[in-house]
């Protein structure tokens, strides 16, 4: 799908353990992905089987985000949610995880999601927009014409009240 990349950085391994540089700008610029990120969000998620999405700001404060798991593992989602794209409504899944340094860029135009693969999950994650509490939208986890294939715990998803009644897509206005 054209937008999401998958990120893969060094990592430098020995007898005390590893060092990456999670992020450089001229790195990242030298691989196309010049996003200025302004504010840094973190996350911890106690139980596993937490779903915290899907979310995205909408004009004028939309968000890029890049996203990485600090401790335990996470299936990342990102919802592509640009009318004009021929990937409309389909979706990229990726296990995030803290054992393989991986991080998932998303644009803007997607709905960003996950889910916790085990107890006390911490996510990091940049942003290229501010906080706008007006803009902050989202789209249903389990919204049937999007069908994401999310493994969760035989009880279902731990929720926040908002996550717990989002709009399904066809309900969704053309934010992008
Ligand atoms: C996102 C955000 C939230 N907050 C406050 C607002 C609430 O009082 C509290 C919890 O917010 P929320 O329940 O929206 O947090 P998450 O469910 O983890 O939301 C995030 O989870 C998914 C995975 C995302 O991609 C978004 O970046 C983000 O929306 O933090 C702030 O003060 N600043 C912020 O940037």
């Amino acid at each position: 799908m054209d937008g999401p990349i998958l990120v893969e950085t060094r990592r430098f391994g020995d007898a005390r353990g590893a060092f990456s540089e999670t992020y450089s700008a001229r790195d990242f610029a030298a691989c196309g992905l010049t996003t200025e990120f302004v504010q840094d969000n973190f996350s911890i998620s106690q139980p596993a089987g937490t779903l915290r999405g899907l979310h995205f700001q909408s004009q004028p404060e939309p968000q890029a985000k890049l996203v990485r798991v600090l401790s335990g593992r996470v299936l990342d989602v990102a919802v592509d949610l640009r009318r004009a794209s021929p990937t409309y409504g389909q979706y990229v899944a990726v296990e995030l995880s803290a054992e393989a340094g991986n991080q998932l860029y998303v644009p803007v135009g997607f709905a960003h999601g996950f889910c916790t693969l085990e107890p006390d999950c911490a996510v990091a994650y940049k942003v290229s927009g501010y906080y706008a509490p007006a803009s902050d939208k989202g789209l249903a986890w389990d919204d049937p014409d999007v069908g994401i294939r999310w493994t969760l715990p035989a009880g279902g998803p731990v929720l926040s009240d908002k996550d717990s009644r989002q709009p399904r897509l066809r309900d969704l206005p053309d934010y992008f």
